[in-house]
This record gives C-alpha cells, sequence and structure tokens, in this order.
C-alpha cells in the first residue's frame, strides 16, 4: 500500500486564524471593543509555559487582547475559583483559559466549574461538555474541535465508521468520542485497563490516539486504510503514533507536529470570537 497523505493542520490552521483576525477586526469596527482572552496558569510548567505563549502569540495574529494571570504552584483551588470567578464576571474578559494541569493538589474540576459557561472558550465546563454530546450550540473542547475540523477538510465522514478513542481524559479522549458520536460514528473508548488495545485499534475506520504515550500506536495495530489522528502531546514532540510505520498502513494521517496541536491554538481564538460576538450581541 502507499503511504498515507497527511492531514497539515499548520495550512488549515492558518486558515483558521486568518478567518478569525477578519472576523475580530470586523467586530472591533463595529462595537468599538476588542475580543480579549484571559490566559490563567498556575506554576511554571516548561510545557504549559511554552503553550500559554505560543496562545497569547496567535492572539496578536487573530486581532485578539489577550490578558495573562500568573499563578504560583502552590495556589490553593479557592484562591484559583476566586481568580476564575472574577474573570467570569469581567465585562472586558469574552473567553477564559486555564491551562491544564493545574497540579495535583488543585481540584481542577471545581476550578474549569467556575468558569462562565459563556465564557468557557476552552470547552471544558460540564455544561460544555453536555451542550457538544447534544449536538447543541455552544463550545467545544479545542482539541476535539480541531479534530473534527481536520476530518472534515480532508473529506473523512465519521456517520457509520468504527472509531477507536484511545484516551479518555476530560478535556481530550472523552470529547473527541462525543464528537464522534453525534456525527454518527460507532465509538469504542480505550484506555489503561483495555485488555487488548492492539486487537480494538485493529478494528478502527478512525483512530484517535489521545493517551500521553509516545508511539504507543504502531503501524501493525494499523487497519490498512485507517485514518489515523495523533493528539498526543509528549516531550520532545512526539506523538502517541509511531509515525514511521503507521504512514505506511494509514490512508491519511495527522504528523506531530504540525497536525492536531495548530488546530487546538485556533479552535479557542475562533470561539473566542463568537463568545465576544455574543456578548456584545453582534452574534
Ligand atoms: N486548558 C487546556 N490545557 C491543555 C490543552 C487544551 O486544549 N486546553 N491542550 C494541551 C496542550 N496544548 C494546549 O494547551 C497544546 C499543545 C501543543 C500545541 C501545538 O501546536 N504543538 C505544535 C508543536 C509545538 C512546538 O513546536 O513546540 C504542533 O503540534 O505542531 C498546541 C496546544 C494540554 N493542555
Amino acid at each position: 500500500m502507499s503511504q498515507a497523505r497527511l492531514m497539515d493542520g499548520t495550512a488549515l490552521a492558518r486558515r483558521v486564524v486568518e478567518d478569525t483576525a477578519r472576523r475580530a477586526a470586523r467586530l472591533t469596527d463595529r462595537t468599538g471593543v476588542t475580543p480579549c482572552l484571559a490566559t490563567v496558569l498556575v506554576g511554571e510548567d516548561p510545557a504549559s509555559v511554552t503553550y500559554v505563549r505560543m496562545k497569547q502569540n496567535r492572539c496578536r495574529t487573530a486581532n485578539i487582547a489577550s490578558r495573562h494571570v500568573a499563578l504560583p504552584a502552590a495556589t490553593a483551588t479557592e484562591d484559583l475559583v476566586g481568580t476564575l470567578a472574577a474573570l467570569s464576571a469581567d465585562p472586558g474578559v469574552h473567553g477564559i483559559l486555564l491551562q491544564h494541569p493545574v497540579g495535583d493538589h488543585v481540584d481542577e474540576r471545581a476550578a474549569f466549574e467556575a468558569i462562565a459557561p459563556e465564557k468557557d472558550v476552552d470547552g471544558v465546563t460540564f455544561a460544555s461538555f453536555a451542550a457538544m454530546s447534544f449536538g447543541l450550540p455552544g463550545f467545544v473542547s479545542c482539541t476535539p474541535g480541531g479534530i473534527m475540523r481536520l476530518l472534515d477538510a480532508y473529506g473523512v465522514d465519521p456517520a457509520g465508521k468504527r472509531a477507536v478513542v484511545v484516551g479518555r481524559s476530560a478535556i481530550l479522549g472523552k470529547p473527541a468520542g462525543m464528537l464522534l458520536l453525534a456525527r454518527d460514528a460507532t465509538v469504542t473508548y480505550c484506555h489503561s485497563r483495555t485488555e487488548d488495545l492492539s486487537a480494538a485499534v485493529r478494528e478502527a475506520d478512525i483512530v484517535v490516539a489521545a493517551v500521553g504515550r509516545p508511539r504507543l500506536i504502531r503501524g501493525q495495530d494499523v487497519k490498512p486504510g485507517a485514518v489515523v489522528v495523533d493528539a498526543g502531546y509528549n516531550a520532545g514532540n512526539v506523538g502517541d503514533v509511531d509515525f514511521d510505520s503507521a504512514v505506511e498502513r494509514a490512508s491519511l494521517i495527522t504528523p506531530v507536529p504540525g497536525g492536531v496541536g495548530p488546530m487546538t491554538i485556533a479552535t479557542l481564538l475562533e470561539q473566542t470570537v463568537e463568545a465576544a460576538e455574543r456578548q456584545l450581541g453582534v452574534a
């Protein structure tokens, strides 16, 4: 079989960010208000610092203002909740992003729930998850939303396909499966207690690897012609898929870097402008 075609997240994200920049500029022309994303980072984890900086830089490209709140690693849950509640009540902030992870001593769920649903542009609240699961208007989790956008751009219709999502995290695996289900895929979740992961993956027409284990999914486990989406973030820009072997079997595959990652940030920016439009009554 010939090599898989690459799903180019960098190119698609560039187009999404350009559209978003035009939309933001139009909103500012009409209302005099610049859409604003608040980023909140607890601690100084180097990867998280990099991701937040990338988001702030991309905001500039997209005509979005950003406001950053850096909190010490020892921040208590109640203080983080207070910060997020204050940003939720601030009319100058249209979207809020709490960078994950926040540290084991913090109740991350309580923190996410302190984000007002209308400002939850990262799609992390229960309200957003429920709306997304039922295909109702709201904000999607950014990486899963970016994945669906990539599938659409490359003509992959999930309806009737067997999709295997490897990973069940609240901001990645679980919502990715729900979005695929909402588009009529037959979804199987695999995780650390799955007994025969290889066998499950071999059944998949669409594989979404979202577990954070470098090169866990190998080419020999990929069904010939399957669509492989690598949503794994691991040190050294290595994905969850062993690209070199999987590319020989798949029909379409996302690279790391340059696949799902850029789409995560593009989705965040697009949803920030959408949130601002709704809050300013210009939707
Ligand atoms: N609150 C959130 N936290 C985290 C999320 C999230 O969506 N919301 N996702 C990940 C990390 N992440 C964004 O926060 C993220 C990771 C990677 C990229 C990306 O574009 N990577 C590039 C390579 C980057 C490089 O060269 O250093 C790529 O894949 O091409 C974007 C966003 C965990 N936390």
